[in-house]
């Protein structure tokens, strides 16, 4: 969640969204307009730095780590050697792809398609749905801060699913109709998967099982970001989502089934993240790297565009109640490791404004 936005704080406190009649316009043309006209990208999408484009477009396929979520269960005979593999893979990777997640393979898909099928409204009606000038939530692109500022090539549907009497249902497509109901299935899918994962986090660092999920608080809050990153002529100048870590504690990204296109940063090399079907791929963000003192990372990733077909993806980031206060756990601050991050309450805040600064926003709370 490079989050580009308000915080849910000021989301919060904003007078209640003008009814769909008075929404305002997209602030720039959607992406998706762009490419129906054809012609090459408009130059605020292109990269001109010293290596003329976009750097290393072809890159490795590497083995991100599996986890096989089945295996994480205290009955499971494996467990541990599932633990092990889980705290390896967020101490070096920070990301994996969990299968045997519980989700089935027809939902999943029935998620992609209530997207695809959004995407593919006449503009008109999406633009029912358009996010407010200094807003994120809502269907839209970038948020423009500067003349300098490098767009991505991506459309998107940004919403609040959690705490509950946040949502915005006006934000909420009803075409199809059966969006909202599958969203909200799906977030609570993955609410009971996010559990899972904290505890056997907290396992697999042989700490108490619920220190991750303590700090993330009553009302922790959920957004799903739906994207559309529609096929782009130019592959070796426009990214579709630029370098990020995400401000969340977890994310999950519901890839493309016939579209790669995310890779992650490691070692200095950007690796591809392979398609597997009804895999989803989950990754730590800077509030998880926060409370384990460091020893998980929130990993740097960016999303590259292809010329031939667009992708689609859906993005959902948990991250921990925004009055809550979060702070390295206890336990993982000693004489040889100590602590690197200060205590931060709303940190969706900092990463925007650090954001907006071309800075890296978990700098901010380093010590
Ligand atoms: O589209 C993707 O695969 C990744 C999206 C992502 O990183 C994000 O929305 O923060
Ligand atoms: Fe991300």
């Amino acid at each position: 969640m490079y989050i580009m936005a308000a915080s849910s704080r000021d989301m919060a406190e904003s007078p209640p969204p003008p009814n769909k009649a008075t929404k305002v316009e997209l602030l720039s043309k959607s992406v998706q307009e762009l490419v129906i006209n054809g012609g090459q990208p408009p130059d605020n999408y292109v990269y001109k730095n010293s290596t003329g484009g976009v750097p290393d477009v072809h890159t490795p396929l590497n083995e991100i780590p599996v986890i096989d979520l089945g295996n994480l269960k205290s009955s499971a005979t494996t467990v541990e050697e599932e633990l092990e593999k889980l705290r390896s893979a967020l101490s070096s990777w920070g990301c994996f792809q969990a299968i045997n997640h519980g989700i089935t393979s027809s939902f999943l898909d029935k998620v992609h398609e209530v997207t695809k099928h959004f995407f593919s409204l006449p503009m008109d009606e999406k633009r029912k749905y358009s996010r407010e000038a200094n807003n994120i939530e809502g269907y839209g692109n970038d948020i423009i801060f500067s003349d300098h500022q490098i767009l991505d090539w991506t459309d998107r549907l940004y919403l609040m699913v959690n705490p509950e009497d946040q949502r915005k249902f006006t934000f909420c497509p009803d075409n199809p109709t059966d969006f909202r109901d599958i969203l909200l299935k799906y977030s609570m899918e993955l609410s009971l998967i996010t559990e899972v994962i904290l505890k056997a986090m907290a396992k697999s660092l042989n700490l108490e099982d619920n220190c991750f999920l303590e700090q993330m608080g009553e009302r922790s809050t959920m957004f799903a970001r739906f994207n559309l990153y529609p096929p782009c002529p130019r592959p070796d100048l426009v990214l579709g989502l630029k370098p990020h870590a995400d401000g969340s504690a977890i994310t999950f990204v519901l890839q493309d089934k016939e579209v790669e296109g995310l890779q992650f940063l490691k070692d200095n090399q950007w690796i591809r993240v392979p398609v597997i079907p009804q895999a989803l791929l989950i990754n730590i963000g800077d509030q998880a790297e926060i409370m384990s003192n460091g020893i998980f990372k929130s990993p740097v990733h960016r999303v590259v565009t292809n010329s031939e077909r667009e992708r689609i993806s859906v993005a959902v980031f948990c991250s921990p109640d925004s009055d809550k206060e979060i702070e390295p756990i206890g336990r993982l601050v000693n004489d040889s490791r100590p602590r690197l991050y200060k205590k931060v309450k709303n940190y969706v805040d900092t990463y925007f404004q650090y954001y907006q600064q071309g800075k890296r926003p978990i700098d901010a709370v380093r010590y």
